[in-house]
């Protein structure tokens, strides 16, 4: 038996088909190959199809079949792993009502302050983990208030994996997991909040039912099975939102340890095991993939909305044709510091560790007579590390003190110098692996299946290629240092 693991990303959808008996992966693709636009209607909203997504993840399907490397109906399980936070909504038919309004839209702010203060601070976070914030339940408030005739309409809302399992199987399921990042998740009584439920005034037969993230969550439809030429009947039997799927992908499980992405967002994700939650929720708690009432698993989750997203802005607006490898290396050229030039990278939406403030991507002291597109790239990677480091310092806060932390070598980990940037203004070293979510979301499949005995057991080939320590702090420091008084004289100003 195969399993076939599905990474819907913001920027694309990578499918990948995972031999259980050795971990090893046959085969991986990504859909389409050039990157996906986020629709902004209006400043500051972010919104993508379901249907393209449910489109892209078919054509990924086909394509990796077509590669030949294996029997598509060898497949017996699939797992799903999912840009988070995002609304989806259906009618009782299953069709969409409105495109979704995704994790880095930042319309619901106001009405998630709102609510914070209404549930009451000490309740919301003991509960919820977090202030409703700017996450599904304010997204779909938005909605209810802004759009009541497509409000009146809503059979079902889900998350974006939920919906690419509904298209699979005709299914909708929830989990602890997904309910608890779009703040639905009381996490003292375990089940659906009470509190947010009535201050919204939503009913509850909106929500599908709750299952385990590793469980049965619904079997391939015929209608389907026929189009991609998989097997009728196969469970969907893992589903994550990417991040604690990344986390997952690392062996990132139990407390103290830390994983890292720098993909369209970037996120450094603790596991703890206490319900704990920084009282001004610019770290998040959600539950982790393997959080049970008895055994407590939480995901601390620091998320930078602007990191690749900055960087294939940089690309694509300064490359003239360049690939990121070209861009490393002109950007790797240049000395630390980037001659001065500084970039704050908050140009995706409201930034949660900014307290959900908007500051716009910034460039600070561009200097007409030095300045070249190279110092810009490297002041883009450095800016993005900045902020990992601003993060993590939140995190430090909160007492999370990771002393490594693991990171799949894909996105801005595949650039020797964003990495080490990371690793220089973090002080913390990075391990790097040779996996990402979609490889992941497969093992996921396995263990929701029962292929593994456990999650131990479907990482336990899963070894570290690279080790990145520091060596270079006393250069980055003062760098750092500038980079975020400019920083806070913004955060005044705003
Ligand atoms: N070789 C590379 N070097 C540096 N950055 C890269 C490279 N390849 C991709 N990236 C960055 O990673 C981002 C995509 O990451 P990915 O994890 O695929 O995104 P998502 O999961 O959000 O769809 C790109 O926008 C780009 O900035
Ligand atoms: O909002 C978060 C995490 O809380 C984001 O990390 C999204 O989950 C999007 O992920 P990518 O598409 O950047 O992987």
């Amino acid at each position: 038996m195969l399993l076939l693991g599905i990474d819907v990303g913001t920027s694309s959808i990578k499918v990948s088909v995972v031999d259980p008996a050795t971990q090893k992966t046959i085969s991986s693709v990504q859909y389409p190959e050039t990157e996906t636009e986020i629709n902004s209607p209006q400043p500051g909203w972010a919104e993508q199809s379901p249907e393209m997504w449910w489109d892209h993840v078919s054509q990924a399907i086909l394509k990796i079949n077509a590669l030949g490397s294996f029997d598509p109906k060898d497949i017996g399980a699939i797992g799903i792993a999912y840009q988070m936070h995002g609304l989806v909504v259906v009618d009782q038919h299953q069709q969409v009502l409105r495109d979704s309004i995704i994790w880095c839209d930042s319309r619901a702010v106001e009405i998630g302050n709102a609510a914070f203060e209404v549930i009451g601070e000490e309740k919301s976070l003991s509960h919820l983990l977090n202030s409703p914030g700017n996450f599904t339940a304010s997204k779909l408030a938005w909605v209810k208030e802004n759009q009541p005739e497509i409000y009146a309409k809503i059979d079902k809302v889900m998350l974006p994996g939920d919906f690419i399992s509904m298209k699979l199987t005709g299914e909708i399921t929830s989990s602890p997991s997904s309910l608890s990042e779009g703040i639905f998740w009381d996490f003292q009584n375990e089940q659906l909040s009470e509190d947010v439920l009535n201050y919204f005034g939503f009913d509850k037969k909106l929500f599908p039912p709750v299952r385990p993230v590793f469980s049965e969550h619904g079997y391939l439809k015929e209608s389907i099975a026929e189009l991609l030429s998989l097997r009728k009947g196969i469970p969907v039997s893992y589903k994550s939102g990417d991040q604690p799927n990344n986390a997952l992908s690392l062996n990132v499980l139990q407390p103290g340890e830390v994983a890292a992405t720098a993909g369209t967002s970037g996120v450094i994700y603790g596991v703890s095991d206490q319900l704990a939650y920084d009282p001004q929720s610019r770290v998040n708690t959600f539950a982790h993939v393997n959080h049970s009432s008895e055994n407590k698993r939480l995901g601390v989750l620091l998320c930078i909305n602007g990191t690749g997203i900055l960087n294939r802005w940089a690309k694509n607006t300064f490359g003239h044709g360049l690939s990121y490898s070209d861009i490393n290396h002109k950007a790797g050229a240049i000395a630390i510091g980037s001659a001065g030039l500084r970039i704050l990278p908050f140009g995706n939406g409201a930034e949660r560790m900014l307290n959900n403030k908007l500051i716009g991507a910034q460039f600070h002291h561009i200097d007409l007579n030095l300045h070249t597109a190279d110092h810009i790239f490297r002041a883009v990677q450095e800016g993005i590390a900045f902020a990992f480091r601003y993060g993590l310092d939140i995190m430090r806060e909160n007492g999370m003190f990771p002393t490594v932390i693991r990171a799949g070598k894909a996105n801005l980990f595949q650039s020797a110098l964003f990495t080490e940037a990371f690793v220089n203004s973090t002080n913390v070293p990075v391990e790097l692996y040779d996996n990402d979510g979609s490889v992941g979301a497969a093992l996921g499949a396995g263990i929701g299946v029962g292929v593994f005995s456990s999650e131990k057991e479907a990482f336990q080939n899963n070894k570290a290629i690279q080790l990145i320590e520091p060596g270079k702090s006393d250069c980055y420091e003062p760098v750092y240092q500038d980079w975020k008084e400019i920083l806070q004289e913004q955060l005044i100003i705003k």
